[in-house]
């Protein structure tokens, strides 16, 4: 919101008022509140004085009862306290009036619980859920009926605002109609339009797609609403199921699986903190980028100390914990046929038929669990049924390369064999070591593919699986193999408190085996489902090409796309030089123009990413991200596909759209998806030599 807006009508402006003297009132009971010396304190620290004198009478019998009461109440009187006041900067996110009968009350749902009746301050914790749920489940005017603890109520929501308090002061204010906000200078301007309101978007929407930026990242934008504000009724009823129920949340890109999976697992960690501990939640996403994501977004949740794994991170450590000791070393050269039979579910199927496999009962050493898996990938008659069962997937090379790089790695190190002779005369002269980069430098190491399949093993076996987990959270589930998920399952032991979130449209990696074998690798066949209908990152337009994309592989339901937008642009150009000098001006160009903008250009692979980054090196605001490590500051991140899945960026550059890079197949489909609808405000496609057929709904844009 720029404050470029119509003026406020009257009521608007009493609107405004109204939140402001709520405000207000809120700061000022909680500014009333601070000083208070903690509602224990005054019984504690008497005890404490208490005890003090009875030590230095006490004989030396009874003096260690003493000084062990004296030490349980100091650490009461330290511990953090249990219910923090709200941060005056933003004390809460929303507002809501209800009427029942003759009484009228105002709530504010914040992310703690303070309520002054006196002065008619009541902000509560989303979280607790009687006055959430009104808030969540019904709009302005709606009448509502809900059962709270021990009564009925009914009444009418007369208001209900989503609001951004931002360093103590009111920003904005957004009905669900209309979107109140204060500008730069001072002056409250308003705009209409629903999603507009929820995504803070919509300013220069007039922008046309040979343009890039339509304002968004222009300096001093408005904070946006916090997600928590915004949830819909579906995504609440969904993270408000039972913690003990696991759940399965689908839905496209950008609909919120996140966003609920997250929110659920703050309402579990909140309701029964000790059935839940913290340190019993566990976060696991297959890459980088996300698991850092996923960190910033659990902060603002209370759950900043919840861990957040990567899958390969994750089965590192599980695997140090149910063998006792590190992986040996990992190859980066798993040829990409090997690593998709070694995620496949045809394998898994496979070795759960092996009674040989699945026969004993004892846990056993990682390397005997490696010979006995090393036995079977180098069996042409075994990978053979796997192939065969894999129906189409896997092609018949598959067998030849899984046994020669098998083999390849059974064979002892070089290193091994040079062992005594002088190391320089085993160093080659670029300085790496003489197997570097030969098929020697596979001996002895395994594949990053292997590790989910050896803890498999263990935990089909004997049932030991790693640490015992309360409550897990698996995002982006359709690219987590059902090994993975088997060994994730064991680990919650009994319980099945999950939540699995993910797009069957958005795999990138092999070893997707549908929702219901991944349920039933995690032991929670009967999980309750959840499809999220609305995609809420991006705009309409960028929602219709993304959903051309998948052609046939898009879900039947039919799309809700909220947001307006400007239209996806699409540029053809003859070679990729001419493309990456226009697209390198125009980035320059949008980052001088909308500074706090975060740009992503995503690439099929880094190769491009990286060629990319040589022209834009000397921004500042530029960087090469190949490994996940992203910065989430303004500024352009120069990636690719596979490290974007689960993040989202104002604007989105797909750079090399040609027909080599992108055909009509269904991993293309939907490695483009996951590129395209990372686009939160704008989208530019450039196609490259002959333009990739997935393109075909969209016109070029001439006139350049
Ligand atoms: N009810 C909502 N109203 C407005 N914005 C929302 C709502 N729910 C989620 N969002 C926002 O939409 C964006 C996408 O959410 P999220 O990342 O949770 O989606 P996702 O389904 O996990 O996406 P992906 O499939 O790409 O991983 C985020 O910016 C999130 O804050």
């Amino acid at each position: 919101m720029s404050g470029t807006g119509p003026e406020l009508t009257p009521e608007e402006r009493l609107l405004v008022r109204e939140e402001e003297d709520l405000l207000a009132r809120v700061l000022a009971a909680l500014a009333a509140r601070r000083p208070a010396p903690r509602r224990e304190d005054p019984d504690l620290l008497g005890r404490l004085s208490e005890l003090r004198e009875q030590a230095v009478e006490s004989t030396a019998k009874d003096l260690p009862t003493v000084f062990q009461e004296m030490g349980l109440v100091r650490a009461m009187i330290e511990r953090p306290r249990l219910d923090p006041l709200p941060d005056p900067a933003a004390p809460y996110f929303a507002h809501l009036r209800v009427r029942e009968g003759e009484e009228v009350r105002d709530y504010c749902l914040g992310r703690a619980t303070f309520v002054e009746l006196s002065q008619g301050v009541r902000v509560v914790d989303w979280r607790f859920a009687p006055v959430a749920r009104i808030f969540y489940a019904y709009r302005e005017g709606d009448t509502f009926e809900e059962r709270f603890p021990g009564r009925l109520a009914e009444g009418v929501v007369e208001a209900r605002r989503v609001v951004v308090v931002q360093g103590g002061r009111l920003r904005q204010v957004s009905t669900g109609a209309v979107t109140l906000a204060l500008g730069a200078q001072g002056r409250w301007s308003s705009s209409r339009g629903d999603r507009a309101a929820a995504l803070g978007g919509g300013a220069g929407t007039a922008a046309r797609p040979g343009a890039l930026g339509v304002g968004e990242g222009a300096r001093g934008r408005a904070a946006p609403p916090e997600v928590t504000a915004l949830l819909d009724r579906e995504q609440f009823e969904a993270l408000s199921i039972e913690a003990e129920e696991p759940l399965l949340v689908t839905g496209s890109a950008g609909s919120g699986k996140t966003t609920v999976a997250l929110h659920r697992l703050a309402r579990i960690a909140f309701d029964d903190p000790r059935r839940y501990p913290l340190s019993k939640l566990l976060v696991v996403v297959p890459e980088l980028g996300l698991s850092r994501l996923a960190a910033r977004l659990l902060e603002p949740l209370g759950l900043a100390k919840v861990a957040v794994r990567t899958l390969e991170g994750w089965s590192r450590g599980a695997f140090q914990s149910a063998f006792g000791v590190p992986p040996p070393r990992l190859t980066e050269e798993t040829p990409p046929l090997v690593s998709r039979l070694k995620r496949h579910p045809a394998l898994y199927a496979a070795l759960r038929r092996r009674p040989r496999v699945a026969g004993r009962r004892a846990p056993e050493a990682w390397a005997k669990l490696r010979d006995e898996l090393a036995e079977l990938l180098t069996d042409r008659g075994f990978l053979g049924a796997v192939v065969d069962a894999a129906g189409g997937d896997l092609p018949t090379t598959a067998i030849e390369e899984t046994v020669r790089h098998t083999r390849l790695q059974l064979a002892s190190p070089l290193a091994l064999a040079l062992r005594g002779i002088d190391a320089d005369r085993t160093t080659a002269l670029d300085g790496e070591s003489v197997d570097a980069r030969t098929p020697d430098a596979l001996a002895g190491t395994l594949d990053p593919e292997d590790l989910p399949v050896l803890l498999f093993l263990r935990a089909w076996r004997s049932g030991g699986a790693g640490r015992a987990l309360a409550h897990l959270v698996v995002d982006e589930a359709e690219d987590v193999s059902l090994f993975e998920l088997f060994v994730l399952g064991r680990q919650l032991g009994e319980a099945r408190s999950l939540t699995v979130a993910g797009d069957e449209g958005q795999q990138t990696a092999a070893g997707f085996g549908g929702w219901t074998a991944m349920l039933a690798a995690l032991g929670a066949e009967r999980a309750a489902t959840c499809r999220l209908a609305t995609t809420y990152r991006c705009p309409a337009p960028v929602a219709a090409f993304a959903r051309e994309v998948l052609g046939p592989l898009a879900p039947a339901e039919a799309l809700q796309a909220g947001r307006p937008g400007v239209p996806v642009g699409r540029f053809d150009f003859p070679s990729e030089a001419h493309a990456h000098l226009f697209l390198a001006g125009a980035v320059r160009d949008l980052v001088e123009r909308e500074p706090a903008a975060s740009v992503a250009v995503v690439a099929r692979g880094p190769e491009v990413a990286r060629s990319l980054y040589r022209l834009l090196e000397d921004l500042p605001e530029a960087r090469l991200v190949l490994d996940g490590e992203f910065s989430f500051r303004p500024g352009v991140d120069l990636t690719d596909v596979e490290s974007v899945k689960g993040l989202e960026f104002d604007y989105v550059i797909v750079p090399d759209a040609s027909a080599a890079t992108y055909p009509a197949t269904d991993e293309a489909r939907r490695r483009l998806h996951v590129a395209v609808t990372r686009a939160s405000h704008q989208l530019w496609v450039a196609a490259v030599g002959t333009p990739s057929p997935l393109l075909a709904s969209l016109p070029p844009v001439s006139g350049r």
